[in-house]
C-alpha cells in the first residue's frame, strides 16, 4: 500500500519566555497507508487535536520529521505548505464552519477556489455531484442555517472532499450530533473512503463508532498506548 503520510519523532511543545516549556507531544511515530480508516482516540487533553493540527499542516511540530505524499513538509515555506495543503489534504472538524452567507454549493466549492484563485471548468457540476453522493442535491441552494445539523455535517465532508485529497483529517466530527446521525455521517465517510480510496484519520471519543474503524490509534499523554503506529 502506498504511503500517504509519515511521522517520525514528532514533538509538540508550548511555552517559552515567561512561560513554562511543557510538551504535549513527545516523539510520535506513525505510518498511514493509502485506503486506511484511522480512528484516534484518547483522554481529553492527550494531545489528538495537536497531532491532528500537525498533520495537517495547520502548526509546526517543535522536532521531528512530517513526510506527505512523499514530499518533507515541516521544512517547506509558506506558500509550499498551503500548496501542499489544498492538493492532498481534507478537513472536517466539528463544528462545520460552513460560511453562513454562501449555499451549500458555493461552500463546497470554497476550497477549490481558495487553492486555484478561480473556478476550473466543470468544478460546479464536480460538486453538484458530490452533493447528490450524499443525497442533498436539492438543498444545494440553501444556506447552512436552513439545513439540520447531520446535513451541515455532511455538506463538511463533501467540502473537504471537493479538492479530490488523498487524506481527510476530522476532529470529532460527530461530535456535535445525535447518536443515530452520528453513526449515519461516519457510516458515509466509511462509503467514501471504501469506494474512492481515501485514507481517513477521525478523531472520537465514542468508542462504538471507534470500533468500525480498520485501525485504532490510542493515544494517552503524548504517547501511542503500546499496541499502536
Ligand atoms: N496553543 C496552546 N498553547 C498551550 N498549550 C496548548 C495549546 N494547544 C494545546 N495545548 C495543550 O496541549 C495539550 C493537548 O491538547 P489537545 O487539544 O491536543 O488535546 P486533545 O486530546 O485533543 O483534547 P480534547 O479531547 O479535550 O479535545 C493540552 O494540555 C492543552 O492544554
Amino acid at each position: 500500500m502506498a504511503e500517504v503520510l509519515n511521522l517520525a519523532g514528532i514533538r509538540k511543545g508550548y511555552g517559552g519566555g515567561e512561560a513554562p516549556w511543557v510538551e504535549v507531544l513527545h516523539g510520535i511515530d506513525l505510518t498511514l497507508s493509502e485506503g486506511e480508516f484511522v480512528g484516534l482516540i484518547g483522554p481529553s487533553g492527550s494531545g489528538k487535536s495537536t497531532l491532528l493540527n500537525i498533520m495537517g499542516l495547520l502548526e509546526p511540530p517543535s522536532g521531528g520529521e512530517l513526510t506527505i505524499a512523499g514530499e518533507r513538509a515541516e521544512v517547506l515555506d509558506d506558500a509550499a505548505r498551503t500548496r501542499l495543503r489544498n492538493r492532498y489534504l481534507g478537513f472536517v472538524f466539528q463544528f462545520h464552519h460552513l460560511l453562513p452567507a454562501f449555499s451549500a454549493l458555493e461552500n463546497v466549492l470554497m476550497p477549490v477556489f481558495a487553492g486555484e484563485g478561480r473556478l476550473p471548468p466543470g468544478a460546479r457540476e464536480s460538486a453538484q455531484a458530490l452533493l447528490e453522493r450524499v443525497g442533498l442535491s436539492a438543498h444545494a441552494g440553501k444556506r447552512p442555517v436552513q439545513l439540520s445539523g447531520g446535513q451541515q455535517q455532511r455538506v463538511a465532508i463533501v467540502r473537504a472532499l471537493a479538492n479530490r485529497p488523498r487524506l481527510v483529517l476530522a476532529d470529532e466530527p460527530t461530535g456535535n450530533l445525535d447518536t443515530q446521525t452520528a453513526a449515519d455521517v461516519f457510516a458515509l465517510m466509511r462509503e467514501i473512503n471504501r469506494d474512492d480510496g481515501v485514507t481517513f484519520l477521525i478523531v472520537t471519543h465514542d468508542a462504538r463508532l471507534a470500533s468500525t474503524c480498520t485501525r485504532v490509534l490510542n493515544l494517552v499523554d503524548g504517547r501511542f498506548a503500546a499496541s499502536d503506529a
